[in-house]
């Protein structure tokens, strides 16, 4: 038992390295893990459309940042190419990809994913946590682990060029763990959608039972034919779209990230003197690219992860 966990934690290593500071580490873990858990049931009863914005809003900051470290590197494309790792079992695996699924076996076993709110990328690594089960207060059971997790991952790849510059400076270990904290926080705000969908329909439970009942109750129509109850299907994902959304919330988010994207990317000088005496402002990451990410990507499958959830709510 104890060599299974080992491998699982880490496949590379024949023996388990336990030792007095990784013991220590973990008891931290362990103990901070309890003291979230009782925030996590405080928060259940706190629990509404407002503080889910609000949580959505303090992600922003994380996301923001996280880019900003990120683009740091160039592109460092070996990081992403199997053949640079030798991974043995694992050697169709990228550096990212064994990094993401080392670094998520260490906080599974800190108890990351005790945690509804976060989702590993790479949930199949058998990992036993160290700390009790939470059962989330909110969520509904059936429709809990709806998530975005491989959409997201290869929406990060597509959207890479455009935060990084080209090139390769060989420091692929520190680009992957950057790689990995973008990715972490892209998908605790975009799964986040699950909580907003519950928050919703707690709102306005009929409006949303109404949209949910209609998908359900064609399957037994008995005017059901395959293509007509595709269409409908169609539509009643769009019925719950068109519920869930809010322009104008959407335009206050795109706004907002701009806004931090350029607070937290400008150089920060003293006396105003800056080395570049040009008028346009340099950012770190541009405020616009991350508009984009937001408008294109991180909003769209927000939603998509509430249309699923609500598919699911009544299960
Ligand atoms: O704040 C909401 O109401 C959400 O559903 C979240 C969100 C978003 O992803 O930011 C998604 C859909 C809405 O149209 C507006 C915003």
């Amino acid at each position: 038992m104890g060599r299974e966990r080992a491998e699982a934690l880490s496949p590379y290593q024949s023996k388990p390295m336990v030792s007095r500071p990784l013991f220590y580490t973990f008891s931290f873990l362990s103990f901070s893990c309890l003291c979230s858990c009782k925030q996590l049931q405080e928060m259940a009863s706190q629990f509404n459309l407002e503080s889910v914005r609000e949580f959505l809003t303090r992600e922003e900051d994380s996301i923001v940042f996280s880019l900003i470290e990120r683009a740091k590197y160039p592109s460092n494309l070996p990081a992403y190419d199997p053949s640079y790792s030798t991974g043995g079992a694992l050697r169709n695996y990228s550096l990212l990809d064994l990094f993401a699924r080392e670094t998520e076996a260490v906080q599974a076993r800190a108890g990351r994913y005790r945690n509804p709110e976060e989702i590993p990328f790479f949930p199949k690594v058998l990992v036993l946590p160290l700390v009790p089960a939470v059962h989330s207060q909110v969520l509904h059971p059936a429709s809990a682990s709806v998530n975005a997790s491989n959409a997201i991952w290869k929406m990060y790849f597509n959207r890479l060029p455009q935060f990084t510059a080209k090139g390769d400076d060989g420091r692929y270990a520190l680009t992957a763990a950057a790689d990995l904290v973008c990715l972490q926080a892209l998908s605790r705000r975009i799964n986040y959608g699950r909580f907003v969908a519950e928050a919703k329909f707690r709102d306005a439970p009929k409006d949303y039972t109404s949209a949910i009942r209609a998908e359900v109750d064609l399957s037994d129509s008995p005017f059901f034919s395959f293509p007509s109850y595709f269409l409908m299907f169609l539509q009643d994902r769009d019925a719950l779209m068109r519920l869930l959304t809010s322009a104008a919330q959407e335009e206050t988010v795109k706004s907002r990230v701009k806004k931090k994207a350029k607070v937290f990317g400008q150089d920060v000088t003293v006396n105003n003197i800056s080395k570049n005496e040009s008028s346009r402002p340099k950012y770190k990451v541009d405020p616009d690219v991350v508009v984009h990410l937001y408008g294109d990507w991180v909003i769209p499958l927000t939603k998509l992860v509430e249309v699923e959830y609500l598919l699911h709510r009544l299960d």
